[in-house]
């Protein structure tokens, strides 16, 4: 007898976009969709049902690059581009944090994740041990990693940091009964000096760990890098071997027609963080052209001291929005796009086996209410999806078949508590940063 987790008398998001009446019946122990259906129901004596009558039943939203334990930051430093607001603001603040606090930020970003649909994410932190700790009690998935930074380091340090980033990928990798995987991640193209990098990408690469790195986001970190070596830089970290297929890097804001090129046949991931290229002034990345030329494209938030929320569908609605604007089109980025985006395609540039309701998948699930005012009448739920749901429509949440929320309660963490403990830690953390 299989353990099963029923959920019925909704309408299922298919991999193709299109939307069906069905149930979907999700196998406890394996974690897998086991049946989709608008009959499968009657053939189950499931475990536990989610009641999905009015809703519709998504892929659990992927975000897949975030600073998760920066929502103790949230509106901390605003208004500023990206190179000032890291060195004045943010660098110093994340100087004074505690482990504790990292394990708070990152509870309070699970939170505010599982409550708006999101089951899986990609990290790029420190205290990576706290993150897994976090990840494992909330139950969701998660790709993570150790953010390198070697400049204004000594050698000893800076090496110290590329081992550190290495230990933590080869630790925790299937962390969390194999919910939590993990990568090498080197802050950025700039931020890593050339020899360490190319070390720590050779090591990665001969023990099959996949590398997450920053890379294009502003014109300011462009320019530097032509300028001294007479190439863009995505031919750079090609040269440094880091656009392999498992590879995924965040922004690409400037990224010319050659580096697409070189993306999609490489294979190595862009994940669009609109919000935040918005609110730094960074620019717009030409998702449009991304897509176009074959490159797999997926969506996350970045940190939420650069957007300031870890809303999905917030993050989605932007990408269909800039992308128009960035293409001068208003047939660029449409719904399906930016849905698939968030979903299969955030799954498949960091690499988990979700993103899609299909036998065999991972059964990670958003239920999405449609009666709200905001989203009458329904004449095209993925239109909704993209340009009118919130994450707060979001009524389940189902990780690895496991129920995370129930009827908008989160299970797995004490909601109250971890905002509470946030607050406090976050006050604290601000007291010493000053
Ligand atoms: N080990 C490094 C930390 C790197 S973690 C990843 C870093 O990325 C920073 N970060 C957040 N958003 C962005 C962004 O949009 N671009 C570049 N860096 C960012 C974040 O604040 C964090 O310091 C150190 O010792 O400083
Ligand atoms: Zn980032």
């Amino acid at each position: 007898m299989t353990n099963t987790l029923l959920v019925a008398g909704g309408r299922v998001l298919r991999p193709d976009m299109t939307v069906e009446r069905a149930d979907v019946v999700a196998d406890r122990d394996t974690g897998e969709i086991e049946a989709v259906g608008p009959n499968v129901a009657e053939e189950y004596d499931p475990d536990e049902t989610l009641d999905a009558e009015g809703c519709l039943v998504m892929p659990g939203l992927v975000n897949a690059h975030t600073h998760v334990a920066m929502t103790l930051l949230r509106g901390y430093a605003d208004d500023k581009p990206l190179d000032p607001w890291l060195r004045e603001d943010i660098w110093p603040a994340e100087a004074a944090l505690e482990p504790e606090d990292v394990r708070a930020g990152a509870k309070l970003g699970i939170v505010e994740m599982i409550r708006s649909g999101t089951t899986a994410f990609a990290d790029m932190y420190f205290d990576v041990d706290e993150v897994v700790a976090a990840v494992e009690e909330a139950g969701v998935r998660a790709r993570v990693g150790h953010g390198v930074v070697t400049v204004a380091k000594d050698d000893e340090e800076a090496a110290a940091d590329v081992e550190e980033s290495l230990r933590v990928a080869r630790e925790f990798d299937g962390a969390a009964d194999g919910r939590v995987s993990t990568a090498f991640m080197p802050h950025s193209l700039t931020t890593v000096g050339e020899g360490l990098l190319r070390e720590g990408v050779e090591t990665a690469r001969e023990e099959g760990i996949p590398v997450h790195f920053h890379a294009n986001e502003t014109r300011d970190e462009v320019v530097p890098i032509v300028e001294e070596r007479g190439e863009r830089p995505l031919s750079y970290a090609d040269d440094v071997g880091m656009l392999e297929e498992s590879n995924f890097l965040a922004h690409g804001v400037h990224t010319d027609d050659e580096e697409i090129e070189l993306l999609a046949d490489r294979g190595a991931a862009v994940v669009h963080c609109p919000a935040s290229n918005m609110k730094l002034n960074s620019g717009i990345a030409p998702i449009q052209k991304m897509l176009d030329a074959g490159v797999t494209v997926g969506i996350g938030t970045d940190g939420a001291a650069s957007n300031n929320d870890l809303d999905m569908f917030d993050e989605l609605r932007d990408a269909a929005m800039i992308g128009k604007l960035g293409a001068d089109d208003a047939a660029a980025v449409p719904a399906a796009a930016a849905v698939k985006a968030a979903t299969a395609g955030s799954a498949a540039a960091i690499g988990v086996d979700a993103g899609r309701i299909e036998v065999g998948a991972a059964a990670d699930v958003a239920v999405v209410e449609f009666d709200a005012p905001h989203l009458a009448p329904t004449h095209d739920y993925v239109s909704h999806l993209a340009y009118a749901a919130r994450g707060s429509d979001v009524r389940h949440t189902v990780c690895d078949g496991r129920v995370l929320m129930r009827d908008r309660e989160v299970l797995t963490l004490d909601e109250e508590r971890v905002v509470a403990e946030a607050r406090e830690r976050a006050a604290s953390l601000v007291e010493r940063a000053e």
